[in-house]
């Protein structure tokens, strides 16, 4: 049990990595506030999951992309659930495109969910953990792609980085506060995110498998034990650091 008695709020919890490391919070003894925003019936679904193992949890919609959810989501939680020890900032989008033609719209949406979302999300976490007192831990989901590009991804890997980089000055900021900020960086893992890009007709599935040393795509289950443990006391000293949680992927240059 790596979270016995915590409170963990994790944002995009619907589906995905973040609906299984809601579960797998659960699993280890912490009540869990789920963020989500079109799937209803998915972050319910989890509820039901956790209040199975007899752990508290609710599910609480909206847009990270504006900055009134992420206060909202936190008050609501701390008062249903009393406290934050651990926030996942989860929540993303990836709609691949091409560079030269990217749409404003697609820029800027992908922008203001993953990277703005993520800046006030933490922001809004950090500020109930600092009224409590006691510390606490904060993983954001940054990528593979915070590392190496993406031919359709000229949007969307700035963010990741973005996400990176804000783990690492979060930590700066709130390290005297006893408040842990790290992310991991999952390579290619079997999500709705990413279910019509591996379909492609190019062999892009194939071509992404043959680059793993482990011999497969990730599974959003393989990502919950890494960001447990960064949430958990086994990672007490741990902060401003990122894990790459990619089956070998990126080292696999030749
Ligand atoms: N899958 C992969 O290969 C990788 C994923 N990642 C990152 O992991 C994170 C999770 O992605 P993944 O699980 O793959 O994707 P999914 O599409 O399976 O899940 C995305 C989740 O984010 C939620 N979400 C999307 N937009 C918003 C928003 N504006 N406000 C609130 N919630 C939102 C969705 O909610 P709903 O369904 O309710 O709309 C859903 O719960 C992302 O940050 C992604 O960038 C990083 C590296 C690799
Ligand atoms: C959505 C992609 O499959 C994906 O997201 C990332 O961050 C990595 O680039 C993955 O391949």
């Amino acid at each position: 049990m790596l979270l016995q008695g915590k409170t963990v709020l994790i944002t995009g919890a619907s589906a995905g990595i973040g609906r299984a490391t809601a579960v797998a919070a659960a699993r280890h003894g912490a009540d869990v506030a789920l963020n989500y925003l079109g799937d209803p019936a998915g972050a319910e679904s989890a509820v039901r999951e956790i209040e199975a193992m007899g752990r508290r949890a609710l599910a609480l919609p909206g847009d990270v992309a504006e900055p009134a959810t992420a206060t909202a989501f936190v008050e609501a939680a701390t008062e249903a659930l009393g406290r934050v020890d651990v926030f996942v900032n989860n929540a993303g989008i990836c709609p691949f495109h091409a560079f030269l033609d990217m749409p404003t719209e697609v820029l800027e949406r992908t922008l203001r969910v993953n990277l703005h979302g993520a800046f006030h999300m933490v922001q809004a976490a950090a500020n109930q953990m600092v009224r409590q007192g006691g510390g606490g831990a904060i993983v954001a989901v940054s990528s593979i792609s915070a590392l190496v590009g993406g031919e359709f991804q000229t949007h969307y890997t700035p963010t990741k980085a973005g996400v990176h980089s804000l783990m690492q000055s979060a930590a700066i900021a709130l390290g005297r506060h006893g408040i842990r900020c790290n992310s991991v960086m999952p390579g290619t893992i079997l999500t709705d995110i990413n279910k019509e890009d591996l379909g492609r007709e190019d062999g892009k599935r194939a071509a992404m498998e043959a680059r793993i040393p482990l011999g497969r795509l990730g599974e959003p289950e393989d990502l919950a034990g890494p960001i447990l443990f960064l949430a958990s006391d086994l990672a007490r000293y741990v902060t401003g650091a990122a894990l790459l949680v990619d089956g070998g992927m990126f080292v696999n240059l030749q």
